[in-house]
């Protein structure tokens, strides 16, 4: 036990002899009849807001240890936040179809704690209505009847986070979060005048967590795991290259894409330009689809019609921007200053002295112009089933700014009953409106926006755009920008089949739309069909773990890991979508981490330390909500609502363990190796069989809760994937070294030739499910048809 747990659990003796006694629902350690895990969150998503809200009167206490029970630290809950964990158990999965996908409708959740002033927690949904929809658990099904219990909530916040997880990790940091963390980030541990300090009121720069009592881990040394080897990242650079490709791919060392174009657009010269809210997706219709999600036509000047957002997605990479550490035009050659300037890629780009709405414009229409110039590296290649005959240009705008336009992955197909994955075509020069045309109806929407289905007029081809939201009223156009301009950025640069494409983005009619390749379902709605077969279900897994891998290896974190984060083709190739709250952790040639910051994600996938710290590395978050993704595929169910000890089904997964608090799960470190290989063994014995002291057999309580609902074989490995240490959790090349995981049968791309082909795994097929259910928004649909009957 850390002397600071011991001191205030000393502190808070005293207080509880003058307090009154707590409930048993407020301990750590939960008896078996306590209450079941719950998914049922629909109408519980307001809590965590509240909950955050209202830290400020919850407190902390201690209990002393009782002989043959575990020591806990203890909350006390408001109404709201004991009313919250009422549930169902893992086993009663009968309410799997409305209650999951009610509650998985979970866009994602970000907590601007510690850089928004008022320390609210955002979210926006774009509705039909126009009015913005807040959710932690809800999506647009739940909207509705939330929009008020959120508002409330989140009128009267306060904020408390622990600083960093891995302050006393000795990595350098490179000016992380310099803006608002900078008295925060170097307290290794909480002293007792974090009491003092933090007791009374919140400083504005702290946002609000739960009342655990955390102390960051000491350490001696950089574990290896956490170090990101130079070989590693050139190998990495190298593998994303093709081979027409000459110019640079690797994320340049700097603060972050968006900072970088955000450098661009934003050095010099802030000048007023036009308003990005205004007039909806602009290509023609040709179904009977909805109209456009327009929300403000007649916007200017920056003012929006849309309500005031009470939760948005944090753009992180926008965090990580903030660090000024080199010039991502330095060395970034395909940025748009040096599109324009027809600069040989070798060559160095100046800091543009472009600024503001304005240059993003010109943005586009430069480089829409000077795409030309880097077709031939695009070409479409003859005989290829894209080629018309005729080179044509790729990425139309967006090879020329992001480094990418080469990526093989594009989705078509032979005939002959293989997937040919080839290079893009487009046309630049011409609207968007004029080369594709609205088809069907939308695929989904969000927090960053809604996306539609497209086709592309020349080769019939479809693709899917997400319109990304307008500002909001109370964001800066130029956070508005770099978020933009970051998950359109890291879309195009990242190059892997398990990866979804970008295409083009492209800024017109005051709209900003990515074109994307479109995949036919959502692995939510495969998951909803309850047809999936246990090897399908492991098939799914690994493409996302192939995925994650991939993203680690060069240096990204997703952050935003969830089924609906994750789509799949026809041929059974899963793909994660939506980077726009990926965050770099490590910049190539740099053994430093660039911890993440903020409660960014989705409530029922969040890693604990996401909720409880200010700063964390995001690597383990991808790993965390990995296996929340496995669990939900496997139990139809969310294990917990949130990784928070307010929720009974979390805090029962966290009891019974051989540890006195919650804090001192998180921030435990590995055991360190010892030459006793016996010895060693016992103590690395995967959580969910050796750290049950209380009754190593009642699967009600520890990590045995979850662990034992998941087939025998996937337990280990998914055991260490949830460790509620970050620091202990399973890296994503220890997880693929797994033995279960190796045997699982994936399908996956062959290159062959210029193109690749899918080889499917032989022990499954992929179940399909008709396209009107294929996608959340036509889920929704139903579900209101549903409603409504
Ligand atoms: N390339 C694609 N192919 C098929 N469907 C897609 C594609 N991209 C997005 N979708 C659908 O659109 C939905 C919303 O997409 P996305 O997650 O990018 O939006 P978002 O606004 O960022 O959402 P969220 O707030 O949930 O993170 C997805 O859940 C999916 O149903």
């Amino acid at each position: 036990m850390s002397s600071l747990t011991r001191l205030l659990q000393e502190k808070r003796k005293n207080e509880t002899s003058k307090s009154s006694p707590r409930t048993s629902a407020d301990t750590l350690t939960s008896t078996p009849e306590s209450q079941p895990l719950d998914i049922q969150a629909r109408n519980r998503s307001s809590s965590h807001v509240s909950s955050v809200s209202n830290s400020s009167s919850n407190r902390i206490r201690a209990t002393v240890p009782v002989p043959g029970s575990v020591t806990t630290v203890t909350q006390i809950y408001s109404e709201e936040d004991s009313s919250s964990t009422a549930g169902s158990s893992l086993d009663d999965r009968n309410q799997f179809s409305s209650s999951f996908l009610n509650s998985n409708f979970a866009h994602t959740a970000s907590f601007y704690g510690t850089s928004a002033q008022s320390k609210e927690r955002f979210g926006s949904l774009m509705n039909d209505q126009g009015a913005a929809g807040f959710s932690s658990y809800g999506g647009s099904l739940a909207a509705q009847n939330r929009i008020t219990s959120r508002l409330s909530a989140t009128s009267h916040t306060s904020g408390r986070a622990i600083p960093s997880l891995s302050s006393s990790i000795p990595y350098s940091v490179p000016n992380s979060n310099k803006d608002n963390n900078s008295s925060n980030s170097n307290s290794s541990s909480l002293s007792s005048s974090w009491l003092e300090t933090y007791a009374g009121g919140m400083p504005n720069n702290i946002s609000a967590i739960d009342s655990n009592v955390i102390s960051s881990p000491k350490v001696d040394s950089v574990e290896p795991r956490f170090v990101i080897s130079k070989q590693k990242l050139q190998k990495a650079s190298m593998d994303s290259n093709n081979a027409n490709t000459t110019q640079a791919r690797s994320i340049s060392r700097s603060g972050s894409f968006s900072s970088q174009l955000g450098n661009f657009f934003f050095s010099k010269n802030s000048k007023e330009s036009s308003n990005p809210n205004s007039a909806g997706m602009s290509f023609p219709v040709n179904s009977n689809g909805p109209s456009p999600n327009i929300k403000n036509p007649n916007a200017t000047n920056g003012s929006t019609a849309i309500p005031k957002p009470i939760r948005a997605r944090q753009s992180s990479i926008y965090s990580a921007s903030r660090q000024p550490t080199g010039s991502y035009t330095d060395n970034f050659y395909g940025s748009p200053s040096s599109v324009h300037d027809h600069l040989p890629p070798s060559q160095s780009v100046p800091r543009s002295q472009h600024s503001s709405i304005g240059d993003l414009k010109r943005f586009f229409k430069k480089s829409s112009s000077n795409n030309l110039s880097s077709n031939n590296n695009n070409a479409i290649p003859n005989g290829s089933p894209l080629s018309n005959g005729i080179p044509v240009p790729s990425h139309s705008h967006s090879s020329s700014h992001c480094a990418s336009g080469n990526n093989p992955y594009s989705t078509s197909y032979n005939g002959n009953g293989d997937t040919i994955y080839s290079h893009n075509h487009g046309v630049s020069g011409i609207p968007f409106s004029k080369r594709y045309i609205k088809t069907g109806a939308d695929l989904g929407a969000g927090a960053g926006g809604s996306v539609k289905l497209a086709q592309r007029i020349s080769d019939n081809q479809i693709f899917a755009v997400k319109e990304f939201r307008t500002r909001f009223e109370n964001e800066s156009k130029r956070d508005y920008v770099k978020k933009i301009t970051s998950e359109y950025c890291i879309g195009t640069t990242l190059n892997h089949p398990n990866i979804i494409e970008t295409i083009e983005i492209v800024y017109e009619n005051d709209r900003i739309l990515q074109v994307m390749e479109y995949c036919e379902y959502d692995l939510f709605a495969i998951v909803m069909s309850n047809k999936m077969s246990y090897e399908e279900i492991c098939c799914c897994f690994k493409q996302i773990l192939t995925g994650v891998q991939y993203l680690h290896s060069i240096g990204l974190a997703h952050r935003d890991l969830k089924l609906d984060n994750c789509v799949i083709n026809e041929e059974g190739i899963v793909k994660l979508i939506d980077f726009g709250a990926a965050v770099v952790f490590s910049y190539p040639f740099s053994k430093n981490l660039v911890e993440a910051s903020g409660i960014v994600g989705s409530d029922p996938y969040l890693a604990p330390e996401v909720c409880i710290f200010a700063k964390y590395d995001p690597r383990p978050v991808d790993i965390w909500s990995s296996a929340i993704i496995f669990a939900c595929m496997i139990l139809k169910k969310f294990p917990w609502k949130i990784p928070k000890l307010r929720d009974n089904s979390f805090k029962l997964f966290c009891s019974g363990r051989d540890c006195d608090s919650l804090s001192s799960l998180v921030t435990r470190t590995p055991d360190p190796p010892s030459y006793d290989e016996s010895h060693s063994t016992e103590k690395k014995k995967p959580e969910g069989s050796s750290n049950n002291v209380s009754d190593p057999n009642n699967v009600n309580i520890g990590p045995q809760r979850l662990l034992h609902s998941l087939p025998e074989e996937t337990q280990h490995i998914i055991g260490r994937m949830i460790d509620l240490a970050p620091a202990c959790r399973g890296s994503i090349e220890e997880i693929m070294e797994d033995s279960w995981i190796r045997s699982i049968d994936m399908c996956h791309l062959v290159e062959e030739d210029l193109s690749f082909k899918v080889v499917r795994g032989e022990d499954h097929h992929h179940t399909q499910v008709d396209q009107s259910e294929a996608h959340i928004a036509g889920l929704e649909k139903k579900k209101k048809k549903q409603n409504n009957q």
